[in-house]
This record gives C-alpha cells, sequence and structure tokens, in this order.
C-alpha cells in the first residue's frame, strides 16, 4: 500500500474573524495525483501555503510523514527583469543543489537547450518547466504545482500534464496541484477536491466527465483526452464566511449558515 505523505485532519484557518479554511480533510499518497480546483478566494493558496508551512492553521491538524520532501512550483517566476540570469545559473541557486543534476533534470523536463538561456526571454511554457526543473532538483517525494500550465497555450498545457504524469510514473511520488477555476484537470488526475473555504466535493475526473449530463452540459474532453475539462456547478452560495446558506436564508437574506450538509452539486 502506498504511503500516506500528507493528510489534512479537519483544518481550518481563521484570520480576523474571517473563515479562509474550513474543516478541510484530505490526504496525498506517494504516487497518486491531486488537483485542487475552486472559484477565486476558495482557499486553494492558503491551503498550499499551510501545506508548505508559511500559514499556520487555527484548528484541525496536518499530518505529515516524516520522509516528507516537497518540491514546490510557484505560480510565477519572479526576479528581477534587469538581472542577467541563465537557466543554469538560477538553477544553481537551489539551497543544496548538486549542480551535476542540472542538465539532467533539464532534460527531463525537455529544455536542456535552454541551459544557457537568459530566464527573461524564455516563453510561459518553458518558464513553467524551468520552475519544475527547480521543483525536482529538491529531490520531492511530494510535488506541490500551483498552477503549473499558467500562461500557456491549450497544446502546451496538454504536454506539461503529460509531463508532470510521466514524472509521477518515473519517480513515483506524490503530486498536489492547484488548478484555476478554469477547470482544467489531467484524465490522468487521481483524485480531484473542489473547495471553497470547505471540501465541496471531490472524487475521481473520470467519473465526473463520463457522466452524460455532464458531457451534455459542458462537452466531452478535447485534445487527444489527454485534458478533461472539469466543471463545477454550485447550487447554493456562500456567505462571508464561507458556510453555505439555504434557500430559507437566500430569500431572507438571513446570513445564517446551514450545514454543510446541505451542499449539493451537479
Ligand atoms: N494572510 C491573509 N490574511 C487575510 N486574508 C487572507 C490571507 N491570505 C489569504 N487571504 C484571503 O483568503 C481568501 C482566499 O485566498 P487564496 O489566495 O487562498 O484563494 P485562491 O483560491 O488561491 O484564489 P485564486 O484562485 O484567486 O488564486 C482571499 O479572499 C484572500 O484575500
Amino acid at each position: 500500500m502506498s504511503k500516506q505523505l500528507v493528510a489534512f485532519d479537519k483544518i481550518g484557518i481563521t484570520f480576523n474573524d474571517r473563515v479562509l479554511l474550513n474543516n478541510i480533510d484530505m490526504a496525498i499518497n506517494e504516487g497518486e495525483i491531486v488537483t485542487l480546483i475552486g472559484p477565486n478566494g476558495s482557499g486553494k493558496s492558503t491551503l498550499i501555503r499551510t501545506l508548505l508551512g508559511l500559514q499556520e492553521a487555527t484548528s484541525g491538524q496536518l499530518f505529515r510523514h516524516k520522509t516528507l520532501r516537497i518540491g514546490y512550483m510557484p505560480q510565477k517566476l519572479h526576479i528581477d527583469p534587469t538581472l542577467p540570469l541563465t537557466v543554469k545559473h538560477f538553477l544553481a541557486l537551489v539551497r543544496g543543489v548538486d549542480k551535476a543534476q542540472i542538465l539532467p533534470t533539464l532534460e527531463k523536463v525537455g529544455i536542456a537547450h535552454l541551459l544557457n538561456s537568459q530566464v527573461h526571454v524564455l516563453s510561459g511554457g518553458e518558464t513553467q518547466r524551468v520552475l519544475l526543473a527547480r521543483a525536482l532538483l529538491n529531490k520531492p517525494n511530494l510535488l506541490v504545482l500551483d498552477e503549473p500550465v499558467q500562461g500557456v497555450d491549450v497544446n502546451g498545457q496538454v504536454e506539461l500534464y503529460n509531463l508532470i504524469e510521466s514524472i509521477r510514473n518515473e519517480l513515483g511520488c506524490g503530486v498536489l496541484m492547484v488548478s484555476h477555476d478554469l477547470h482544467l484537470v489531467m484524465a490522468k488526475t487521481d483524485t480531484v477536491v473542489c473547495i471553497n473555504q470547505h471540501v465541496c466535493c471531490s472524487g475521481s475526473p473520470q467519473h465526473v466527465t463520463k457522466h452524460p449530463e455532464y458531457q451534455a452540459l459542458f462537452g466531452v474532453p478535447g485534445a487527444d483526452e489527454s485534458i478533461a475539462i472539469y466543471a463545477h456547478q454550485h447550487d447554493h452560495v456562500h456567505d462571508e464566511h464561507g458556510d453555505v446558506l439555504s434557500a430559507n436564508d437566500k430569500a431572507s437574506n438571513n446570513t445564517a449558515p446551514s450545514s454543510h450538509a446541505n451542499c449539493h452539486h451537479a
């Protein structure tokens, strides 16, 4: 049985009386790809920051396996554009990096030819691959990828998702990916977790995308079926604390929350 790398146990985060995360239960196993989706402001980055140890939970527990080693790929590369910096030198800045691994790692992500290129001239897809290489140089058993296909065209997105899958297959690592509310997830994603402060729903994307009503509404997966469009329809609204409002609440504009058991999704 594969090792559980991370487990969120009823994790909650409240900031100045505002609930950012509420009762989050979620786990990631070695070899598993978990995709986190949710609308803007739903708490995806907050959840990632909690996992990275940058944000403290105010309730619940976060279990990290003692062998956990995270390779983190941020949303964007933040470097002063006036600073001359080659890909090689950028990757050499990784703490404790084995410099002999830089070229093989660039080969793994398909951009060995960019070793001596300036990071500022790279395309969106190339930049994402450099960031992925940087995450891999940390020798992770869990890759945490925050919107890895951001700024990449659709064909490039398919290639990147395929690359992430092949890296998972080769290394046997776990992968936690954040996707934006476009609901693009890989067909090979094992588990999709949709959050909106709380966990709205989770399960395999294949199950969701094969549903006839789903296909009637949102179409069949495109681009050689390596990716699937996962659409999540809320039939409810949330108050400012992230709690679900019942129909009566909405009608009367009463903001008292109803139970999350009433949280249904099409
Ligand atoms: N340290 C903080 N203090 C106060 N509010 C915060 C803090 N961090 C995040 N928030 C708020 O929490 C909410 C969730 O933010 P978060 O960045 O986690 O959402 P997200 O799902 O990643 O959004 P997006 O899809 O737009 O990137 C936002 O409304 C944000 O303003």
